[in-house]
């Protein structure tokens, strides 16, 4: 146990880890007697920018949520910032994903019943961050993101593309540990994929979140300091 703790908390350069999964497994949703994934190891630290790529329905989506704490993986362990995730309840989680994590969802998942800025702000707001900074930092992710000029729109009113950057900087207003981005270059033109990518390698670096970039693009996985693929066997070095 203790040499368990040990391993988790610190990585084989001594780096305090921010995530740590220790053989993580999950079985097939349809078809719980065969294993979608086993053997998911992976070690993060602050500012860490890997990009995970793999064939579609590998798991690679199931996984950012098992991280995020949407879903639970049937085997292995989880620790965050030091702290096992294996036995936190589903309140706990959600806690620590408001506070700490940043999710780009590969469908957006906007709430269409709030404006764009409404959107950017919640993860702010749901933190009680100070009232005073909000707006300024919506303002600043928007312009950097170029959709400056829909801050009032609803997302119904959206391209698919003004979409994901909505998406984007709602994962990142609020200055997040970890930034968990399920294919947010998808709906991108090229311009536009370079702009969110830069915003994420600069957010991780000025905030030392670390991020983990699922991707089928070889151009967007570039970004990234680390590059893996993900299989029903877990990880490899691409
Ligand atoms: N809620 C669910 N119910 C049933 N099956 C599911 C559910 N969620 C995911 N699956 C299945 O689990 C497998 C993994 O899906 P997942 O979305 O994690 O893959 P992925 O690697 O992210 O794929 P893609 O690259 O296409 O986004 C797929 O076979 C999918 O059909």
């Amino acid at each position: 146990m203790v040499n368990h703790l040990r391993w988790a908390k610190l990585g084989k350069d001594g780096v305090t880890a921010l995530l740590v999964l220790n053989n993580l497994a999950k079985r097939l949703p349809g078809d719980p007697q065969r294993w979608l994934f086993r053997n998911a190891s992976l070690h993060l630290a602050p500012a860490d920018f890997v990009a995970v790529m793999g064939e579609s329905g590998v798991g690679k989506s199931t996984l950012l949520h098992i991280i995020a704490g949407l879903d639970r993986p049937d085997a292995g362990h989880m620790t965050f910032k030091g702290q096992s995730l294996d036995t936190l309840d589903d309140d706990a989680r959600t806690l620590l994903r408001r506070r700490y994590m940043g999710f780009v969802f590969q469908a957006f998942h906007l709430i269409p019943q709030l404006t764009v800025e409404e959107n950017i702000a919640l993860p702010w707001r749901l933190n009680g961050l100070p009232r005073r900074d909000m707006n300024r930092r919506v303002k600043t992710l928007v312009e950097r993101l170029g959709i400056g000029s829909h801050l009032n729109a609803w997302p119904r009113e959206l391209s698919g593309g003004e979409m994901q950057r909505v998406a984007v900087a709602r994962a990142v207003v609020h200055r997040p540990s970890l930034i968990l981005a399920d294919e947010p270059t998808g709906s991108l033109d090229a311009e536009s994929a370079e702009t969110v990518l830069s915003l994420l390698r600069e957010v991780g670096e000025a905030e030392a979140a670390a991020i983990v970039l699922v991707t089928h693009s070889a151009t967007a996985a570039d970004w990234a300091q680390r590059r893996l693929r993900f299989d029903a066997q877990g990880f490899h070095p691409l």
